[in-house]
């Protein structure tokens, strides 16, 4: 049985992901808290290397389909070896995207269908969905201004995307957000990151005086 607690941080380019994620597992992690960061697609090697085949802005024939079997089988390998394990050990796992960025990006924006990614998604993890997932709400354009004043962040094939299709991408996140709204809570991003930050904090220290 798992014992940890599985957090999955979610929203368009620029939401502050990375930013909160990061100050969460310092200051979790001073307190002596076992946690761990981790991102998808990636996270391990053989993740990382199917991200660099389905981010490679040369890599533009890609079929959407094909698009959403490779993050799911990044996803696969992810939580095997990286994941339960850790999860196993008893540790909060903090990872920057999960499920709910196949089923708004590759399900709802490219039209593939929610159910339909589901479906292939549920083959890749099983029963294992996250307990808590954070969906930072922010206006696209405000997310991709923010990305191209972040030096050293790579422009992907994905944030080359047309701005409709980023919008799309919101409205499919809103929309899970209306259907699971007891495991997403939605965060306004467009705040600033210390509030963004408190109101994560919060949700998490409310689950960890519930856990077992
Ligand atoms: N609440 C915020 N207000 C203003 N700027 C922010 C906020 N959160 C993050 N930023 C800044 O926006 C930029 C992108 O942040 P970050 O990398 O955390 O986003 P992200 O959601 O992980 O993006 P992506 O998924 O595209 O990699 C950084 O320069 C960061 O400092
Ligand atoms: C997991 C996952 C990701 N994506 C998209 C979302 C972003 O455009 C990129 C990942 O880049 P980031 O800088 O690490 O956020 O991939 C997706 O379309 N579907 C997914 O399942």
């Amino acid at each position: 049985m798992n014992q940890g607690l599985f957090i999955s941080v979610e929203g368009p380019e620029g939401a502050g992901k990375t930013t909160i994620i990061s100050l969460l597992a310092e200051k979790l992690g001073s307190e002596g808290i076992p946690v761990m960061a981790t991102r998808e697609p990636g996270g391990i090697d053989i993740a990382e290397q199917i991200r660099e085949v389905i981010l490679n802005r040369a890599n533009t024939a890609m079929d959407p389909r094909t698009e959403a079997l490779l993050y799911a089988a990044a996803r696969r390998q992810h939580l095997i070896e990286k994941v339960k394990p850790a999860l196993d050990e008893g540790k909060i796992i903090l990872c920057d995207r999960f499920i709910d960025s196949s089923l708004a990006y590759q399900g709802y924006a490219r039209g593939l269908g929610v159910d339909e990614v589901f479906t292939i998604n549920q083959f890749a993890i099983e029963e294992m969905m996250p307990q808590l997932t954070f969906y930072f709400d922010l206006e696209p354009g405000i997310g991709l201004e923010r990305i191209s004043r972040h030096n050293g962040r790579e422009v992907n094939r994905l944030d080359l995307e047309k701005i409709e299709f980023h919008q799309k991408v919101r409205e499919g996140y809103l929309l899970l957000a209306e259907r699971f709204p007891e495991r997403i809570m939605k965060i306004d991003a467009s705040r600033p990151i210390d509030e963004v930050f408190e109101k994560a904090e919060n949700r998490i220290r409310e689950l960890l005086v519930k856990k077992p």
